[in-house]
């Protein structure tokens, strides 16, 4: 090659890269602490009138609480016989107290992350806490009144909307690859959007699972009159790019995956299928089978999330008629192609934990028992996960497995606390004094998730490969 040809190249490849790196992603890598938000929801008028107002919770500026043991609690007893203390104080990145709206506390917590998503970040948001303290409340919220996921989904398609990829030829695969679709293929995934829509109330009325619909899901297929969030966020500097929507919805109950978009088997005692956990090439886990459907506009995704929450397995326990005893993911991926680029993919997951309380306090027995037990077990095995990435940063030299495998949980959760995403923590609490015990063990795994770091990437940007004429870009991905 001459020097005006290598030159031309080198030109080439300049320009191409700027194109590249304006248009693929704006998030820079970095590592930040993991953010945890405390959200306190307001007493019900039921627990005010059980008595459960005793002041245990006392806000002391917008980043601390101090809590102090009901005299009917363990804690309190235990002091009586001179363990450990009546009062904690904790720190968080942001409390909001029982007068925090929806809309102030999507703007204030996740907002950020959804921008962060739509420049290519990968972000994990799991709410934390006992039952009946606002998780499922927080995260999907009422029709008339949405929780971050429905607002994250408006502020999505508002910012997006005129950018959307025309028709099905991209799906995203695995944990973050795409796949190129025929069209036979592009026709069998519209089939498969098709049946899943039509999926309504009748599909789950043979089902011997308790069902239980949550009160905000009694007008859910009224999707029209939903209030709907309005903020936007500008996408005009990613250059020449193209978005595709995919949403997924899965459910882990009792150490089993299922896909919550799957109809429940009409047949009595019929069993669902369970999905497993694979690896892809880079060692990320994801689930195999899960159904990922192309959405385009928020209003389909908001009908996905709420058929996903009809097929959703509910017991009842003593503290909570319609307790969730489940963990559900709900998974939001965009593929992003950019001219001269191979496309990329983030994705965006919610996930919405079982009630972290002990089996006890539920009056759990048999198959209940066996459940709460499944229920924490994963949630002690993402303790000692978050107990091992502190204790692994804070000893570089001396680092020790961290037990991702040992629960479906934390092995979907990995990718984002290993520098693949940003993950964010929302510890919910009720301020009930018989729940006291139950809420300081919260208050403890959250001091301890919030001094976890994250590393995070520009993972769309590191992880392409393009080719023109003769030049092949390819950036291996560290982990740090
Ligand atoms: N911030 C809030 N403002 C008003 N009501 C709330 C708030 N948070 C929760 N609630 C109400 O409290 C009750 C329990 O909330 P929710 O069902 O979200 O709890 P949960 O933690 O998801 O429980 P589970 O783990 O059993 O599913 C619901 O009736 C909900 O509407």
């Amino acid at each position: 090659m001459d020097e005006t040809e290598s030159d031309f190249f080198a030109d080439t490849r300049k320009n191409l890269a700027s194109v590249f790196k304006k248009s693929s992603s704006n998030v820079e890598a970095g590592e930040e602490h993991m953010k945890c938000y405390l959200r306190i929801r307001p007493f019900s008028d039921a627990e005010t009138e059980r008595g459960e107002n005793q002041e245990c919770i006392d806000i002391m500026d917008d980043n601390t609480i101090l809590t102090k043991a009901p005299k009917d609690s363990h804690t309190f007893k235990h002091y009586a016989h001179g363990l450990g203390k009546t009062s904690h104080k904790f720190t968080f990145s942001r409390i909001f107290d029982e007068d925090t709206t929806q809309k102030e506390f999507f703007d204030d917590t996740m907002l950020s992350l959804v921008r962060d998503f739509i420049d290519g970040q990968n972000c994990l948001v799991f709410t934390y806490g006992v039952t009946s303290s606002g998780k499922t409340y927080t995260i999907q919220g009422k029709q008339s009144d949405a929780g971050i996921l429905p607002r994250a989904l408006d502020v999505l398609f508002n910012s997006i909307n005129n950018k959307q990829l025309y028709g099905i030829t991209l799906k995203p695969k695995m944990f973050m690859d795409v796949s190129k679709l025929n069209t036979e293929e592009a026709e069998m995934e519209k089939k498969i959007k098709e049946r899943i829509m039509k999926m309504s109330l009748e599909d789950v009325r043979d089902e011997t699972i308790v069902l239980s619909i949550s009160e905000s899901l009694v007008d859910v297929f009224d999707i029209e009159n939903r209030i709907r969030e309005e903020t936007k966020i500008s996408v005009e500097d990613q250059g020449q790019i193209r978005f595709s929507i995919w949403c997924s919805f899965a459910e882990i109950y009792n150490e089993q995956i299922f896909d919550l978009l799957e109809p429940m088997p009409k047949k009595k005692n019929a069993k669902r299928p369970v999905l497993r956990l694979s690896d892809d090439k880079n060692g990320s886990p994801y689930i195999k089978g899960l159904k990922e459907v192309n959405v385009t506009t928020a209003d389909e995704a908001y009908k996905i999330l709420n058929i996903g929450q009809r097929n959703l397995s509910t017991a009842c326990t003593k503290l909570n008629h319609s307790s969730s005893r489940s963990h559900c993911i709900f998974n939001i991926k965009i593929i992003r192609n950019v001219i001269l680029n191979d496309p990329s993919v983030c994705r965006l997951s919610l996930c919405d934990l079982a009630g972290s309380e002990r089996s006890s306090k539920t009056l759990s027995q048999g198959d209940r028992l066996k459940e709460a037990g499944n229920i924490n077990t994963s949630l002690m095995t993402l303790g000692r996960c978050i107990e091992m990435l502190r204790f692994n940063q804070n000893h570089k030299e001396n680092n020790r497995i961290i037990p991702f495998r040992d629960s479906k949980l934390t092995r979907l959760f990995q990718n984002f606390f290993c520098g693949r995403g940003k993950a964010a923590m929302i510890v919910n609490v009720n301020q009930c004094a018989s729940m006291f015990d139950e809420t300081l063990h919260v208050f403890k795994f959250s001091a301890i998730a919030k001094q976890v770091r994250s590393y995070f990437k520009n993972f769309s940007f590191t992880s392409v490969s393009f080719n023109c004429w003769g030049l092949h870009y390819m950036n291996n991905y560290k982990y740090p």
